[in-house]
């Protein structure tokens, strides 16, 4: 592999695996991808990404095996508690949150049982594949506990007789409730995130780093924010604009036949809601469009 190439490496098929893909491709990458290659190439910049199983994003990236990495934050902190543990390097950088993959890692019992407490997890059997973040979370509560480690279907094991209660992520709750569990303390809540490898990259690598932050900052800005185009009473300009959320700087335009409305339009950093909708409506404003925003670069 040509070392010039900036290498990411991304889940090859999961969870993360279609949201990561769409967001390099919406901040330009025109990636060629074959589901048979484990390696593909951006077309039209020198960047290299590698389709490996998540587990292994974080140990890439601080083994610096790759530059960066798009990984959950729940793989991470299990590999880095992990790699303390045997006294391997766990340095990276992180670049950036990303507003996908938003999961929880929880404890889950039969659904039958009564939940008095983590307390009473204290010498049972719980199945996880996140052994280090639950030893974490439960020594803090002075529980000790057997883990049984699987790397997959957990739900299945106190039905299996396995374990007495299971600790895994959970988003809908619709795998708990298939299964029997209930969800009964959440210890720890994760998102995706990109990495980087703390080391000092090539310049040419570096050029790119810094060219992909900004459009990837933009994407995500864009995603979250809206543009909004309303009719507004001039004498409730400043009520509307405190409405609106981001909106300090409105563009305010008059209307070819009404001397009492101006048309606003603003881009406002969140969801606008039906209930705020409404008050814009009680208020005197009147056609109201929100629109979604392609790309933003401030
Ligand atoms: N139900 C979910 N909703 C949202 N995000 C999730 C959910 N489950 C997992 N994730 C996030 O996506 C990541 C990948 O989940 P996935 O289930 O695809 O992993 P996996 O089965 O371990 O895949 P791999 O084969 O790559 O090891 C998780 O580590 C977590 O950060
Ligand atoms: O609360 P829910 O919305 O039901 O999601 C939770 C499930 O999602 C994940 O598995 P996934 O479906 O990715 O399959 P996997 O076991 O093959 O990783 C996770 O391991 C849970 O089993
Ligand atoms: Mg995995």
């Amino acid at each position: 592999m040509d070392s010039k190439r900036l290498r990411i490496a991304m889940q090859k098929s999961g969870r993360l695996s279609q949201d990561s893909q769409e967001l390099l491709k919406s901040c330009g990458f025109k990636i060629n991808l074959r589901e048979d290659r484990l390696i593909a190439h951006v077309e039209n910049m020198p960047i290299d990404i590698l389709r490996v199983r998540d587990d292994d994003i974080p140990g890439l990236v601080m083994d610096k095996v790759v530059d960066l990495g798009i990984v959950g934050e729940n793989v991470l902190e299990e590999t880095m508690l992990e790699r303390q543990s045997q006294g391997l390097a766990t340095a990276f950088k992180k670049l950036k949150d990303l507003d996908y993959g938003g999961c929880r890692l929880s404890l889950a019992i039969p659904r039958e049982q009564e939940w008095t407490g983590v307390a009473a997890l204290q010498g049972k059997k719980i199945a996880t594949t996140y052994p280090h973040l639950l030893k974490r979370f439960l020594a803090e509560q002075g529980v000790t506990f057997k883990p049984v480690l699987l790397t997959g279907s957990v739900e299945v094991a106190p039905r299996a007789g396995l374990a007495d209660a299971i600790c895994d992520l959970v988003s809908s709750g619709a795998t708990l409730e298939a299964n029997g569990l209930k969800e009964v303390q959440v210890i720890y809540r994760s998102k995706a995130t990109l990495i980087q490898a703390d080391t000092e990259l090539y310049p040419e690598k570096q050029k790119l780093v810094d060219r992909l932050l900004p459009r990837l900052e933009g994407m995500l800005q864009a995603r979250e924010s809206k543009y909004i185009m309303l009719h507004a009473p001039k004498d409730k300009l400043a009520e509307i604009t405190a409405l609106l959320p981001g909106a300090e700087n409105p563009t305010v335009m008059p209307l070819a036949s009404d001397t009492t409305h101006v048309a606003m339009h603003v881009v406002a950093t969140e969801t606008l809601f039906w209930e705020t909708m409404e008050k814009l409506k009680a208020l005197g404003a009147s056609s109201i469009l929100v629109l979604p925003i392609e790309k933003m670069m401030m």
